[in-house]
């Protein structure tokens, strides 16, 4: 099946006589177009108003959907067409609640003030009470520059922040935890760090998410350093967790040996680099990977890698090859070997479709939306902070891996994210580590 990215909702006015919808269907499939629901908003005695959900592969075929349908004349007509993602965005994803009702005034007495200041009080004398006394433990900062959106790009922090409301609807849907984005208008290292340090009392981690490379690593570096809350750049540690997950189940159902086989990772970036640095210290003994970027190649020799001079090669090369360039189309179907498998995980656009990575004769393909972080980072930070640990190390994270690989069924490379179950397993497999380390 062909990407439909294009979903617009089509108001239809039809004149009210039996056919007329039929005829509108028939039109939107004669030029590609996928119908999805069909609500009747309105029929009057003359003429009848739908809004029709329409799936198109590309604003093209969207166009020719609107002129097929009014070019069928009879009374027929196109009344608007609306986006419905933009529209479900309409005042944001996330609302803060308040887990207590206020109903009398002896409620608010004892949710606000004088009630509280005695919380206060408990809380001043022995710090450690906030973890039980305020909503701090399970509140994590979802902390952005802008600077590495998606494959959008540096686009900034305000035009980011659909992803990170994402992020925290995914916290609070899989894990329960209240994710609040922070929007930092800087891209000084110094300064992230600084006002990141100035923030934390108020949370009990920090995820960092679509902070460009190379700074990211020197940002997260340092405050995991200073900071004894876990921190975890998402988008180094999230994704290299999953895409370990993906390969292991790969590598389970052709009975390949993973540390014997040999990965190339196109992309060096945040999240290729971690990617290569946790099949490395996995003990995968050939990494290979290739960057545009010769600091990018230096940073995965240093790591014990190797770079390769140019895509084709790593493509002739490799057994497994995880690309994460946000360039789309990248990887032809020419270059394809025999049984390779493919991760292409740019988002919001692969390298190369899953399905023509397949007909070119790969073994096993898949694109960033199933292989995605959101199977890892709920889950790591329900561990982390359910254990009250100060850090994540590198053995949660290859047991988190490990915990996704083991709830995913024969044949997928990894679990449907809307099965809680793995979310919870995540959770589990982290706790245990992360209490044995208390
Ligand atoms: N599926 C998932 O869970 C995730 C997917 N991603 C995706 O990965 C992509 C990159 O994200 P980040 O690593 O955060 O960005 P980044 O900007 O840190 O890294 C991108 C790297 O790709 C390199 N690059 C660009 N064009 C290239 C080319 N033609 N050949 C070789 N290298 C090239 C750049 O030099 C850079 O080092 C984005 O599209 C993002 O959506 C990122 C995190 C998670
Ligand atoms: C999934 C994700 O974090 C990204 O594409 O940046
Ligand atoms: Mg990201």
């Amino acid at each position: 099946m062909p990407e439909r990215n294009v979903i617009r909702s089509i108001m239809v006015e039809t004149p009210s006589k039996p056919g007329n919808l039929g005829r509108v269907a028939t039109a939107i499939g004669s030029v590609g177009g996928d119908i999805g629901d069909i609500v009747t908003v309105q029929i009057g005695p003359f003429t009848t108003m739908r809004d029709i959900t329409v799936h198109c592969e590309n604003e093209e075929q969207l166009h020719a959907v609107i002129d097929a349908i009014q070019s069928l004349g009879g009374g027929i007509r196109v009344r608007t067409v609306s986006d419905d993602v933009l529209r479900a965005h309409e005042g944001g994803k996330i609302h803060m609640k308040s887990k207590m009702d206020i109903r009398s005034l002896a409620d608010l007495r004892q949710v606000y003030t004088p009630g509280v200041a005695n919380v206060c009080r408990v809380i001043q004398e022995d710090p450690e009470k906030a973890r039980i006394y305020t909503s701090i433990g399970n509140t994590v900062a979802i902390v952005t520059d802008g600077t590495a959106i998606l494959g959008l790009g540096d686009i900034g922090p305000v035009a980011g922040m659909p992803v990170m409301e994402g992020k925290a609807a995914l916290f609070d849907r899989f894990a329960g935890i209240s994710g609040v984005p922070i929007l930092l208008n800087t891209k000084d290292p110094d300064e992230i760090v600084r006002t990141v340090k100035t923030i934390s009392p108020g949370f009990g981690g920090i995820l960092l998410e679509d902070i460009g490379s190379p700074h990211c690593f020197e940002v997260e570096d340092r405050l995991k350093e200073e900071l004894d809350i876990p921190v975890m750049h998402d988008d180094q540690h999230g994704t290299a967790v999953v895409t370990l997950a993906a390969v292991i189940s790969a590598c389970r159902c052709a009975g390949v040996d993973l540390k014997e086989a040999v990965v190339g990772q196109v992309g060096l970036g945040a999240a290729g680099l971690a990617i290569c640095r946790m099949f490395l210290a996995y003990g995968v003994q050939r990494v290979h990977g290739v960057d545009l970027n010769e600091d990018a190649k230096k940073r995965l020799a240093a790591y014990g890698g190797e770079p390769l001079n140019s895509l084709e090669e790593l493509m002739q090369t490799c057994d497994i090859v995880i690309s994460t360039t946000g360039v789309p189309g990248l990887i032809k179907p020419e270059m394809i070997r025999e049984g390779q498998v493919i991760l292409a995980l740019s988002n919001p656009k692969p390298e190369i479709e899953p399905e023509d990575a397949l007909k070119a004769g790969a073994g096993f393909a898949a694109d960033g939306r199933s292989v995605n972080n959101v199977l890892g980072f709920p889950g790591i930070f329900r561990g982390v902070l359910n254990a009250g640990a100060k850090r994540i190390t590198h053995e949660m994270l290859v047991v988190a891996a490990e915990a996704i690989a083991d709830c995913t069924r024969d044949g997928e490379l990894v679990p449907h994210p809307l099965n809680p179950k793995v979310h919870r397993e995540v959770a589990r497999a982290v706790e245990e580590v992360a209490g044995r380390g208390l």
